[in-house]
């Protein structure tokens, strides 16, 4: 495989994929980004999971917003996961927007963008479609997978459904479940969505005007939950946007109402709202444990040879250090090799997404014991 920084590809899979709940999808285009190279025995790929509204731009430019990659601080030549010397996978999930098959796109049987039709996911056919990368690429076991948030789900999955092809797994600010405060959290970002005019029960594709509002909305509440109170109180305080603009009206007045305006409208221009309604929906049904007779250690039987690290952020409440914890409990029990630590943050969840050096500190060692225990440099 030849290898080039941020090489963009689309893999289309013609085979129908057997989803969990039971239809077929066929094709399936995945939309996927390579960095470096895959060395002759094969044996250095990593691949890296996104987050809920990630993407695989993990160290390129986005195509839409022009910013530079999600973790592009830790993914490079010389960098933590260095790409002179690692081959370095990422892919848009399924059901997502940026290349990867999802609502937005043609349902083969009408000619017309799914929407609604589109069948329910989960995150183990996230995973699948990942599965399927692996064998277009040619990589039979990988070195290492890596993921945040709903990142770390699909590498719980990863554990569960291919564990022998998996040498070591790192599972960041995640959970084995999604607790009825998470649902929560999502549906109400859902209902905004679908109470949004412009939602037109999922079918608002060929039309000029998109749920922006619904999704924006969706957005500010979620966005709230990816970060820590002492955060909010940080950045922003009770300060105003302007002393003089004290309005009595509902314009942005607080620093912090005018941030998360930010953070939902500029949302809404790199994400698609049906996507958001089934990736938040895959998530909410994760239950590991109930999937293995409510013993989470079951499922993670077959996974006894992979070398897993567990990371928590202090001040994360979303999926907070005692979810975490059971994740690596359940690892533990299993007979799997696990490290875990929770990390002393201040910022909330989306830590993972930040320059924290002690969480760089852990995934350097974690690499480097991974990679010699694989017989690589
Ligand atoms: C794997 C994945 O998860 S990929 C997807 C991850 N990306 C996201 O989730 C994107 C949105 N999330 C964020 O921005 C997250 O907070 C982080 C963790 C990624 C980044 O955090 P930080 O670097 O601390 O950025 P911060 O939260 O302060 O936001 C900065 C933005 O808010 C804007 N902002 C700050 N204060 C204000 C204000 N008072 N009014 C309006 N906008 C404001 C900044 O101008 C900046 O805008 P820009 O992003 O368009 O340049
Ligand atoms: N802020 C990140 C993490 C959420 O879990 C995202 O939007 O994907």
């Amino acid at each position: 495989m030849q290898g080039r920084e941020g090489h963009t590809a689309t893999l289309f899979r013609k085979d129908p994929l057997k989803l969990d709940s039971g239809a077929t999808l066929s094709p399936v285009n995945v939309g996927y980004e390579t960095y470096g190279s895959l060395n002759a025995d094969r044996s250095n790929a990593i691949i890296i999971c996104h987050a809920l509204t990630g993407d695989q731009y993990v160290a390129s430019t986005h195509p839409i917003t022009g910013k530079e990659g999600w973790w592009s601080r830790l993914v490079g030549p010389g960098k933590l996961y260095d790409t002179d010397k690692y081959f370095i996978i990422c892919s848009n999930v399924l059901g997502s927007c940026l290349g990867t098959t999802g609502p937005w796109e043609e349902n083969p049987a009408t000619g017309k963008p799914w929407g609604i039709d589109f069948p329910v996911i989960t995150i183990r056919d996230m995973v699948r479609v990942q599965a399927a990368l692996l064998d277009h690429l040619g990589v039979e076991t990988l070195l290492m997978a890596v993921g945040g948030s709903m990142g770390g789900m699909q590498i719980l999955e990863w554990l569960c459904t291919f564990p022998e092809r998996v040498h070591s797994a790192v599972i960041l600010a995640a959970a084995a479940r999604h607790t009825a405060q998470n649902i929560a959290f999502h549906e109400v970002g859902r209902q905004a969505v679908m109470a949004d005019p412009n939602w037109h029960e999922g079918r608002y594709y060929d039309k000029a005007a998109k749920p922006d509002k619904g999704l924006a909305v969706a957005r500010m509440t979620a966005h709230i939950t990816y970060l820590s109170e002492n955060a909010l109180t940080e950045k922003f305080g009770r300060n105003l946007q302007s002393r003089e603009a004290i309005s009595f009206g509902f314009e942005a007045d607080f620093q912090v109402e005018s941030y998360l305006r930010h953070q939902g409208s500029t949302f809404v221009d790199r994400f698609d709202a049906n996507s958001y309604l089934y990736i938040t929906r895959a998530m909410d049904y994760l239950d590991i444990a109930d999937r293995h007779g409510g013993r989470l250690s079951d499922a993670f039987k077959k996974a006894a040879h992979v070398r897993c690290c567990v990371i928590s952020f202090s001040t994360d409440w979303l999926y907070p250090t005692s979810e975490n914890k059971a994740v690596a409990h359940a690892l533990n029990a299993a007979g799997v090799p696990v490290s875990f630590a929770e990390i002393d943050s201040p910022y909330g969840h989306d830590a993972f997404l930040l320059d924290v050096p002690q969480m760089d500190h852990m995934l350097t060692g974690f690499l480097s014991t991974a990679a010699k225990t694989r017989g690589l440099k």
